[in-house]
Order: C-alpha cells, then structure tokens, then sequence
C-alpha cells in the first residue's frame, strides 16, 4: 500500500491549530525538577476550576449570585458572592485532584487542611482578585502560588509548611477573566499564557515563553491615594507624568499587572496612611506575580527588598508591592532611595 507522512499543513483552517493546555503540560511535565505528574494534577484542577469559575462570572449578571455575600473576611472587607463561590470551587478542585495537603485563602481564617495523607503540595489563593469589581463587568482574575510541603508528607501540617519564602514556589500562575480567559503560569521554566476557548471548553497556548519588556510608559498606582504616601513614590509619579507616561488602573491587581507584563509598565501599591504594610498580600498575591515577573525578566520588590526573599511571618501579611519593567522598579527604588537620604541631610 503507498503511504505518505503526515506532514501539517493547517493553512485551509485559516487560523493556527493550538497546544491545548493539558497537551503543553504533559510535554513539559519533565522541566520540573519533582516529576511525577503531580504538579501537572495540580495544574490541571486549577484549570477545571477555572472554568466553572469563569460559567459562573459570566453569567453573574443574570443570576443570582453577583453582589455582596453578607459577611466580612478575615482581612475585614466585604464579601461577594463570588469570592465565595470560586473559593469553594478551588478548594473543591484541589481536595478532589488529591495532590494537595494544605490550602491558604483569602477567604479562609486559618489554612485548610485537607486532611490528606499523600498530599506533598501546598497552595495559597486569592481565589477572586479584584472582587469590588464584579459587578460592574469589568476584568477580574484569580492568583495562585504552588509549594512543597519541608515536613514529611502524612504528618500533622507544620508553619514551616505554610510559611515559606515565594524563592520557594515550585509553580505560581494567575487567571485573568477578561475580554477573554487568559491562564497563565510558571514552574520556573518561563512563563506561557492560555487563552480559553469557550466553545470548545479548553486553554489553547497563545502567548509562549512571555518575556516582559526591560523599560514600559504605563504606571498603574491608586493616585487618590498620592498625598498618605511616601515623597519617594509621589517623586516618582511626578517623574512619570513629566515624561508623558500613561496611568493605567483598573483596580484589578491581576488584570493591571498582566497588561504590564506585556506591553511594558509598573504597578504599586505602596505603604499608605490607611494600610501602612501596604494592602496587599504577599502569600496569595505578592508572591505568586513576583515569581511570573521574574520568570519572564521583570522586577518585584516591596520598595527594598526582593518579594521572593521576604520571610512571612503571618498568614494574611501584607506587603508593599512595586512590580513590573525591570528600568522602571530600579528608577522608583532610586526615588525612595534619595527620599531617604534627603531625610537624613535634613532630619
Ligand atoms: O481599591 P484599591 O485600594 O486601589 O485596591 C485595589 C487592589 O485591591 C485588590 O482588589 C485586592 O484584591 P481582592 O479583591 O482579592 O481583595 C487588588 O486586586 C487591587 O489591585
Ligand atoms: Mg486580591
Ligand atoms: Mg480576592
């Protein structure tokens, strides 16, 4: 019989034929340094839940389950639905995928056990970021960060478990669920980005080996806030506008940062009168975009020092954060930088 090779030839699609996410964690299931295929598990429970997540967004308008929830977290703000919602379906996902033993959320007092004997991972969520903007239809996103549990895997879950330094993160990824669904994540071997197709159900690779530009002209800071901050960020901000920067804020840290990783620019959240260890926290949120921006060639530091060297002490700390463009968390630093040393010529 003749045979002939099947070599590809796409081009009567019109479009290119994609890498399914499940496919690209597969193949690249080697890069990781643990390979069993249970960080793969991990990944793809966190997709799944992703995706019930984003039914239940999209549709949060016409049913019932947009709007407040009637309590407070632990943080002391207000909860919506949503935020309940979608932390009960990632924590649903990891309890059921099997590989998880502890879970630190947002919306959670203390850490969850999972009460799993042959869990080795730990996973800290904000399983909705910028939830004060769900109901008005504009993008918001999920963060997550992956650890290995240090003590022997069975035992009674231990702080040193949970507190561990974000160098530490064996994978880290976000879901922005904008004008599409976009996941993203790093096992420390670049940072690849998904985008969901609805109607087929899957994450497609449509942005491979993402590397964040060196320098940007986006600044994204809550600038109503300038005047409780420090002289070293207002300067900065001064810098910005006399240079003809743009100012980019959505209020969505997921969604402001992803826009920066891509076409160049800084967010901050600095220290502020109201939040003085700024607002920001750094086991869920901080931590997990640290290790993406520095994965693909930018900065993340809390005004001094590295986001990924910083120990935690507790499990709902906040940190300042200045994330993004290489030059551009150096320039800032150098702001706060003088700021300090004009303080100390004039005390
Ligand atoms: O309204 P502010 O003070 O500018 O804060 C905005 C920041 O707060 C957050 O909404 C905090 O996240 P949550 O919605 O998960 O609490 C970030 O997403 C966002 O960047
Ligand atoms: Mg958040
Ligand atoms: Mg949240």
């Amino acid at each position: 019989m003749k045979t002939k090779p099947y070599t590809p030839d796409h081009s009567a699609l019109g479009y290119s034929v994609g890498v399914t996410l499940d496919r690209f964690i597969k193949i690249k299931q080697d890069d990781f340094p643990f390979a069993s295929g249970e960080l793969s598990q991990i990944l793809r429970d966190i997709a799944l839940a992703s995706k019930i997540v984003n039914r239940e967004i999209n549709r949060a308008g016409l049913s019932n389950i947009g709007g407040a929830f009637g309590s407070t977290n632990i943080q002391g703000e207000e909860q919506q639905k949503l935020d309940v919602v979608a932390n009960i379906r990632f924590t649903r996902a990891l309890t059921k995928g099997g590989e998880v033993c502890a879970i630190v959320s947002e919306e959670d007092d203390e850490v969850i056990d999972l009460q799993n004997s042959s869990g080795k991972y730990v996973v800290a969520m904000d399983p909705l970021d910028g939830s004060s903007n769900i109901d008005v239809n504009i993008s918001i996103g999920t963060i997550f960060s992956i650890y290995r549990r240090v003590t022997p895997v069975g035992s009674p879950i231990q702080p040193e478990d949970i507190m561990q330094e974000g160098n530490k993160q064996v994978a880290a990824g976000y879901v922005l669920y904008g004008s599409s669904t976009m996941l993203v994540y790093t096992t420390g071997k670049g940072v690849n980005g998904f985008t969901y197709e609805n109607s087929l159900g899957e994450f497609f690779l449509s942005h491979p080996n993402i590397q964040a530009p060196k320098d940007g002209n986006i600044y994204s800071i809550n600038e109503g806030l300038t005047s409780q901050m420090q002289n070293g960020v207002k300067n900065y901000v001064e810098s910005c506008k006399k240079r003809n920067f743009s100012a980019r804020y959505i209020g969505s840290l997921v969604a402001d940062f992803h826009r920066n990783l891509l076409k160049g620019g800084i967010y901050i959240y600095p220290k502020t009168n109201k939040a003085p260890d700024g607002k920001l926290r750094l086991l869920y949120e901080a931590n997990s975009l640290a290790f993406i921006a520095e994965q693909a060639g930018a900065k993340a530091t809390n005004g001094e020092e590295r986001i990924l060297n910083i120990q935690p002490t507790a499990l709902h700390q906040r940190t300042p954060l200045y994330i993004g463009s290489g030059q551009m968390v150096d320039d800032v630093y150098q702001f706060m930088k003088e700021e300090i040393q004009s303080s100390l010529k004039n005390p």
